[in-house]
């Protein structure tokens, strides 16, 4: 089908619009960039036209006649023809009640030629439901809607709550929500809320004059304003202090944040992208978290799968994070058997797990293909009461910076940190386990500022 639809370019369109007049001006400037339009004056007709009509796009104006058109949308959805919406100027809020409903865009009445041209194409572009991209998860999988979801939000300024498992890639997903949308160029920063010491969150966050405080010597911007015109991923937000909540409510209300000091509050224009891997719905109802924030955070929530549900990405993962690791100069291939094997484990730490144990395996690799024995730490011979811990960034010594790991410097320094441990400090038995001579081991040591403490 879609073969069908690329070899003739004249796409086709369902415009559901009511207004004869706005219908004919509609349908003559989508047929100006290509469009074969097909017009529906209400929702009856156009569900009943999309029920035996294939349509490569719908665009539907909110308010029909005989309904609202968010039941088009519905219709247009379950049939995977991508939906822009249109809505008066005054009825903002429909539009973001259809986003909701699987919308891909809205535009506000009267549109623009331009703007018209915009959203079809993006509309276009965007991969319609049902339809894979090439490299692209099936799309009737739990990532493949997740990342059509992804897609759909990128284009709007709402903030987005991502929910998932600690590793599973939420950090990865709102990056990605970023590059498909407008601020694609503008500033993107990340913040972890669990990490953020207490009594300098607040100025952190929303920063402080000179002299605000003890200690404040220089005036600091903080990250809304680091942020502004683009995006700040608000990592672990249910573990925002109760004050903060408040503050974030504020910027996200009206835009403003007061740094602390400033005699008056500052604008700013920032996306916020907001994610947990706690059930922040639960912390409203436990009373630890505000429901007026939550309800303002989570205009779309979105759900990254942990990856023992998406087990048919783990091959293309390993290959992509082997990879990776093999941009340092080294020729590695997984072994197909393993990675038959690593696909049907469960990974509790979900991606950031895998990635790790493909650039351990990597770095401890002594042959250029690596089987599952490689990819296990501690080695098979290890007693199972010291296994590799919890990879999650709670228990993982190196993983709680903002950043995530993200080097094979970072694993390297992981894994022999992890050697030394599993062999009591021992740098003789840590050298035999990782396959490298002692001396080699005391200079990653000094080079990784480990040496003298051991583990
Ligand atoms: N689909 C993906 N393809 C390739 N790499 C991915 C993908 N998803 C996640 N990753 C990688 O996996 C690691 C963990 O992802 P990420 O940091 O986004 O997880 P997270 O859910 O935000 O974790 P946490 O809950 O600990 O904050 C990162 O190194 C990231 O680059």
């Amino acid at each position: 089908m879609r073969d069908e639809c690329e070899s003739d370019q004249r796409f086709r369109v369902l415009l559901v619009e009511d207004e004869p007049v706005a219908a004919r001006l509609l349908q003559a400037q989508l047929a100006s960039v290509g469009g074969r339009v097909t017009t529906a004056g209400g929702v009856q007709e156009a569900l009943r036209l999309l029920s035996y009509e294939r349509f490569d796009l719908a665009l539907v104006d909110l308010g029909l006649p005989d309904g609202s058109g968010l039941s088009v949308v519905g219709g247009a959805v379950a049939a995977g023809v991508p939906a822009i919406v249109q809505t008066a100027s005054d009825r903002v809020e429909d539009a973001v009640e259809a986003m909701r409903a699987g919308a891909c865009d809205f535009i506000v009445k009267p549109v623009t030629p331009s703007r018209l041209v915009r959203a079809v194409t993006a509309a276009r572009g965007a991969t319609p439901p049902g339809v894979a991209r090439p490299g692209s998860p099936e799309p009737h999988t739990p990532m493949g809607r997740t990342l059509r979801l992804a897609e759909k939000v990128a284009r709007s300024a709402a903030p987005i709550l991502v929910r998932g498992e600690t590793g599973s890639g939420k950090e990865w997903l709102a990056r990605r929500i970023v590059e498909l949308g407008p601020r694609a160029d503008r500033p993107f920063l990340a913040v972890n809320c669990a990490a953020l010491p207490a009594d300098l969150a607040e100025s952190l966050l929303f920063g402080h004059e000179r002299g605000a405080f003890s200690g404040a010597t220089e005036r600091h911007p903080g990250r809304f304003a680091e942020a502004d015109g683009g995006t700040l991923l608000l990592d672990e937000v249910g573990d925002l202090a109760p004050a903060l909540q408040a503050k974030l409510l504020r910027v996200l209300e009206d835009g403003e944040i007061d740094p602390v000091g400033a005699r008056r509050p500052r604008r700013v224009d920032v996306r916020v992208i907001a994610a947990t891997h706690r059930d922040l719905a639960a912390m409203v109802r436990a009373g630890s978290f505000r429901e007026d924030l939550y309800w303002r955070l989570a205009v779309f929530e979105i759900e990254v799968p942990p990856l023992r549900e998406r087990r048919d990405e783990i091959p293309e993962l390993i290959r992509r994070f082997v990879a990776e690791a093999a941009e340092t100069g080294r020729a590695f291939r997984a072994d197909p058997d393993a990675v038959r094997q690593l696909s049907q484990r469960d990974w509790p730490g979900n991606i950031r797990e895998l990635r790790h144990a493909v650039l351990r395996a990597v770095v401890l690799a002594d042959t250029p293909v690596l089987g599952l024995a490689a990819f296990d730490w501690p080695p098979a011979s290890a007693d199972d009461g010291v296994a590799d811990p919890d990879p999650g960034h709670a228990t993982e010594p190196f993983s709680e910076s903002p950043a995530s790991l993200s080097s094979l410097a970072e694993v390297e320094r992981e894994t022999i940190v992890k050697a030394l441990q599993f062999h009591g400090g021992s740098m003789t038995a840590a050298a035999r386990s990782l396959r490298i001579g002692r001396s080699t081991l005391y200079r990653k040591m000094e080079l990784y500022g480990l040496s003298g403490r051991g583990a």
